[in-house]
This record gives C-alpha cells, sequence and structure tokens, in this order.
C-alpha cells in the first residue's frame, strides 16, 4: 500500500512530518510520502522522504505569472506531484495539460475525483494513479472504505486494469488502510489525521502497524 500525506495547508511543521514519515517508510518498507505546501518542498525533500508536490500547473516556462512549474518543484525535490485535488479542481484540459507538465518534469500523477465517472474520465488521461476521493467525507474522520465501499471497488472497475487506484477522505488508522485494501485501493490519500494529530509520529506508526 502507498501511504500519500497531503499536508494541505494546515497549520502544522511540515519537517517534523516528514522525518517522522522518512523514519516509518525505513522502519516498515511500507512506501510513504508526503506533499507539503510548495514552499516547504525542499526542506521536507531534505529529510529523504518520498515528497510530492500538492499541484502543479499544466504550462512551460513563461510568462505564467502565479504558475507553479512542474519543473521547479521537481528540481526542488518532489518526485510526483497530485492533481485536480478536490480543494483544487481544474477542467479537463488543465488536468490534461497538469500530466503532461508533470511528465515532462518526470513527475509521477494521482489525479483525484470525486466519483467513479469522474475516475474513468481521469483514468483515459493517463496519469500514473487516480484517487477517489468524496468531497463530503474530507476532514470528517469518517473513513470513505466504511461509509461508502462501493465508491472505492467502484472506481478500481471504472478506471480499468491499467490504472491503479487510491481512496481518501477521513482514513486515519490501520483499520482503515486495511479495508481500503481489501476493497481494492493500491493505497491511501489522507491528511487531517496525521498533519492535525497531536503526535503525527505515533498517528502514522498506529495507521501502518497492521500492514
Ligand atoms: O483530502 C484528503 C487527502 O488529500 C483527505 O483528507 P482527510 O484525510 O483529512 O479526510
Amino acid at each position: 500500500m502507498f501511504v500519500l500525506l497531503n499536508l494541505k495547508a494546515y497549520a502544522c511543521d511540515p519537517v517534523e512530518i516528514a522525518a517522522a514519515a522518512a523514519d516509518v517508510a525505513d522502519e516498515t518498507g511500507v512506501r510513504v510520502a508526503v506533499a507539503p505546501q510548495t514552499a516547504a518542498i525542499g526542506r521536507v525533500a531534505e529529510t529523504g522522504v518520498e515528497t510530492w508536490a500538492q499541484h502543479v500547473s499544466g504550462v512551460g516556462s513563461g510568462s505564467h505569472t502565479g504558475s507553479t512549474l512542474a519543473e521547479a518543484v521537481a528540481d526542488a525535490g518532489a518526485t510526483g506531484t497530485l492533481l485536480n485535488h478536490s480543494e483544487r479542481r481544474r477542467r479537463l484540459a488543465d488536468i490534461d495539460a497538469g500530466i503532461r507538465a508533470a511528465e515532462r518534469a518526470g513527475l509521477e500523477t494521482v489525479v483525484c475525483a470525486n466519483n467513479p465517472r469522474q475516475i474513468a474520465a481521469a483514468a483515459r488521461l493517463e496519469p500514473d494513479a487516480v484517487a477517489v476521493e468524496p468531497p463530503e467525507l474530507i476532514g470528517t474522520g469518517t473513513p470513505v472504505s466504511k461509509a461508502d465501499p462501493e465508491i472505492v471497488t467502484d472506481s478500481v472497475a471504472a478506471a480499468g486494469d491499467e490504472v491503479p487506484v487510491l481512496c481518501g477522505a477521513g482514513i486515519s488508522t490501520g483499520e482503515d488502510l486495511l479495508a481500503a485494501a481489501e476493497l481494492g485501493a493500491e493505497g491511501v490519500l489522507l491528511a487531517s489525521g496525521v498533519a492535525k494529530a497531536d503526535d503525527p509520529r505515533a498517528a502514522l506508526e498506529a495507521l501502518v502497524e497492521p500492514l
């Protein structure tokens, strides 16, 4: 299972969480990546943890003020990027351009979507993986794998054989992770369960413990 930890814009210490994630990955062999704020990518990557961007713009270098270049986040140490997160929705053409920009920069891509229909469309754009996250469950602590297991199994079917599916929203425990795996997800995307925890290291350790 791939554990992709999205720190969003939470008021957490990204380096402390990244160092804990690097240790947990080393100690358990579980693939754990951290997606911090863009400005923290370099500092997070220095911990040795697999580092992702939360978003890249679908542009190359040029006159694009305020954009986030895929090449720039790759230079800073990121090896992958989320695209079209529920809190950063893009139009289809922008998602396509974002995937192509990420590919040019050598970044792995996970395209997020709300439901199995959107997962089918996202998978046709040929990202490395897709992630289904029902927006109504994000940040609730109610795991998608329990509240709406069919959205995961239907997304796995919709994505087809070629594109792995992650699931997210409300995932915070090892039990949630196992449930996601049983539904066919190859990873989880999570945020508040670790980023807002009093002890993020302990939260991460407990999360991967049953794997
Ligand atoms: O949006 C998410 C991850 O990208 C899920 O957030 P929560 O884990 O806080 O529900």
